[in-house]
C-alpha cells in the first residue's frame, strides 16, 4: 500500500486507529479454545467486527511466536484473511527486528514477500545498514522505533549525545539513509510533550503511536502536538479493545471499544478536512 493510499482511507474511515490484535490465549474468551485455531479464529471475529472503524492492523509477532508453529500458522492465516477480505487496510508486523545487512534483507523478505505485510517495525540501535535493506522493498514501510511508550524509553533514548538527545539524532540521521521515505516512527503517546520537537525533524512522516488505553497515554494530547496535515497518525491500541469482554460478547464489545476511538478521531479529523 502506498502511503497516499493510506492517507485516502484515513479520510474515508475518518479515522486513523490501527487495533494491536496481542493475543493471549490466556486472556481470550474460553469457547474459543475448543476450536482448532482459537487464535485465527479470536483474530477474524475482532477484525470482522472492527474493520470499518480502523485503517490498521498490527499483529505483535511476540504473541504467535510464543506459541511456535501453530502461533506462526495463526498469523499467516491471520494476515492472509486481511489481505483477501480487506485489502484497504493497512498491515503492521510488529517484530522490532534490525541486525546486519544480509540477516535484515531476510527479515524482510519474510514479512513483506512471504506474509505479505506492508510495514515491519525494527529496532535503529545497529544503524544504516541493518535498516536500508528494508527500505529496499517498493511500497512497502518501515517503522522504526524513535521514543518508545515505555519507562526503559528515558535509559537510552533521551540521553544526551553530541549535544542532541539520542531519539533526535536517531530522526535525524535516518533521513539521510536510501529510500527514507519508506521509514516511518514509533513515538509512544505516553510521551506527548515530545512530540512538537519529533515534528520539527520529521514534520511529513507517519508516526505509528502505541500507548494509549492499556498503558494511560492521551488521543487528544498525541493528536494536538503530533498531527501534520495528512494526519500523519497511526494510534494503536491492542487490550484496550481486543479484551473489552472475555465473554461470547468479545467481538461486539470491542467493536464498541473502537468505535469509541473512532468517533473521537474523527471529531478531531472533521476539524482538519
Ligand atoms: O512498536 C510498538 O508497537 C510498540 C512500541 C512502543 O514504544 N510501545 C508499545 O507498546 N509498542 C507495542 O504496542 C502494543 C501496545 O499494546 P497495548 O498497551 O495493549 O495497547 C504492543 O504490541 C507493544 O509491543
Amino acid at each position: 500500500m502506498t502511503t497516499q493510499q493510506l492517507i485516502e482511507q484515513i479520510k474515508i474511515k475518518k479515522s486513523f486507529l490501527a487495533v494491536g490484535l496481542d493475543v493471549d490465549l490466556d486472556k481470550i474468551p474460553k469457547h474459543l479454545l475448543e476450536l482448532e485455531d482459537p487464535i485465527f479464529e479470536f483474530n477474524k471475529a475482532i477484525i470482522d467486527a472492527t474493520h470499518d472503524l480502523c485503517v490498521a492492523y498490527k499483529p505483535n509477532t511476540a504473541f504467535y511466536e510464543a506459541y511456535g508453529i501453530k502461533g506462526w500458522m495463526s498469523l499467516q492465516k491471520t494476515i492472509n484473511y486481511i489481505n483477501e477480505t480487506y485489502p484497504d487496510i493497512f498491515t503492521i508486523a510488529d517484530a522490532k527486528r534490525g541486525d546486519i545487512g544480509n540477516t535484515s534483507s531476510m527479515y524482510a523478505k519474510a514479512f513483506f514477500e512471504d506474509l505479505n505485510f506492508d510495514s515491519v517495525t525494527v529496532a535503529p540501535y545497529m544503524g544504516k545498514d541493518s535498516v536500508e535493506p528494508f527500505l529496499a522493498f517498493e511500497n512497502k514501510h518501515t517503522i522504526m522505533l524513535a521514543l518508545t511508550s515505555n519507562e526503559g524509553a528515558f535509559d537510552f533514548q533521551t540521553l544526551t549525545v553530541d549535544g542532541k538527545e539520542l531519539y533526535k539524532q536517531v530522526l535525524e540521521t535516518s533521513k539521510t539513509w536510501k529510500n527514507c521515505e519508506n521509514l516511518m516512527y514509533v513515538v509512544g503517546a505516553t510521551k506527548a510533550e515530545y512530540f512538537t520537537e519529533i515534528r520539527k525533524i520529521v514534520p511529513d512522516s507517519f508516526l505509528l503511536v502505541p500507548g494509549v488505553g492499556a498503558q494511560g497515554g492521551s488521543l487528544s494530547e498525541v493528536c494536538k502536538y503530533g498531527m501534520n496535515a495528512n494526519v500523519g497518525l497511526l494510534i494503536n491500541s491492542s487490550r484496550g479493545i481486543i479484551y473489552a469482554s472475555n465473554g461470547t460478547d468479545f467481538a461486539e464489545k470491542a467493536r464498541a471499544e473502537a468505535l469509541k476511538m473512532q468517533q473521537e478521531m474523527e471529531g478531531i479529523i472533521s476539524l482538519k478536512f
